[in-house]
């Protein structure tokens, strides 16, 4: 039998977390595994770190090219963060959400602050927490893509950006991956079944009910 496929609206899957708690880990994994759902890739004026690919990972800029940005409005939401700024490009993503795509948004809670007002009734969001704090000092260290200089700056910013985890929709303690994916899956699944989401309910009951 073939599958049955209802339109539905895209959502805006947002996830936020201090650094170092799992945030990219998570997100490579969803990304890998659900052909619906594609990556909002933001612009940011900080450096690349080792590995990271211009275009992919990040859209790499000056100050100057962030601000010229900024004053054509090319941004769903900017903010800085740590000494950097970072933005969300408009035009791919409503050009991902037109085409019945989701799209997954890795941004702190300002930027998510910005498109719940926006966009409030299209946005999920999720905040992942470190199981401890000594496991946040951990992993930041395990990655080894900053030097110590930038991880104790990250670790003393974690406590600032945890105090808006009540803004969220859900929460995962990020302990162990496998469970935290299923989790997350779990949820972009429960959304996408919502009923003001499918917006092909209308038709397809309709056919339905003159099939009977
Ligand atoms: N508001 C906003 N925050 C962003 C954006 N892109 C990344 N961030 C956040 O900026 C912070 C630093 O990101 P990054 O330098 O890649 O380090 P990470 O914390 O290890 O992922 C993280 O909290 C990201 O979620 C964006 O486009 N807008
Ligand atoms: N549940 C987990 N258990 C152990 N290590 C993890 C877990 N989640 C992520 N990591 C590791 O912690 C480090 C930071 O994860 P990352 O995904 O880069 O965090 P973020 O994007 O939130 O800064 C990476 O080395 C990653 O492999």
């Amino acid at each position: 039998m073939s599958e049955i496929s209802i339109n539905r609206r895209g959502l805006m899957f947002v996830m936020s977390s201090p650094s170092g708690a799992g945030k990219t880990t998570l997100s490579r994994g969803l990304l890998e595994t659900d052909a619906e759902i594609v990556m909002s890739v933001s612009a940011t004026t900080r450096a690349p770190r080792p590995g990271e690919v211009d275009g992919k990972d990040y859209y790499f800029a000056s100050v100057e090219e962030f601000g010229l940005m900024v004053n054509r409005r090319e941004f769903l939401e900017h903010a800085k963060v740590f000494d950097n700024y970072y933005g969300t490009p408009k035009a791919p993503v409503e050009e991902a959400l037109a085409s019945g795509q989701d799209v997954l948004f890795d941004i702190d809670w300002q930027g998510t602050q910005q498109l719940k007002q926006n966009a409030g009734a299209d946005v999920v969001s999720i905040f992942i927490l470190p199981p401890s704090t000594q496991e946040l000092e951990r992993r930041l260290h395990s990655r080894a893509q900053d030097s110590a200089e930038v991880v104790a700056s990250r670790m003393s910013k974690a406590a600032d950006e945890m105090s808006h985890w009540a803004e969220y929709d859900y929460i995962i303690v990020n302990q162990d991956i496998a469970q935290s994916s299923a989790q997350i899956r779990a949820i972009l699944d429960a959304e996408r079944l919502k009923r003001p989401r499918q917006t092909g309910l209308d038709g397809f009951v309709k056919g339905l009910r003159e099939g009977l």
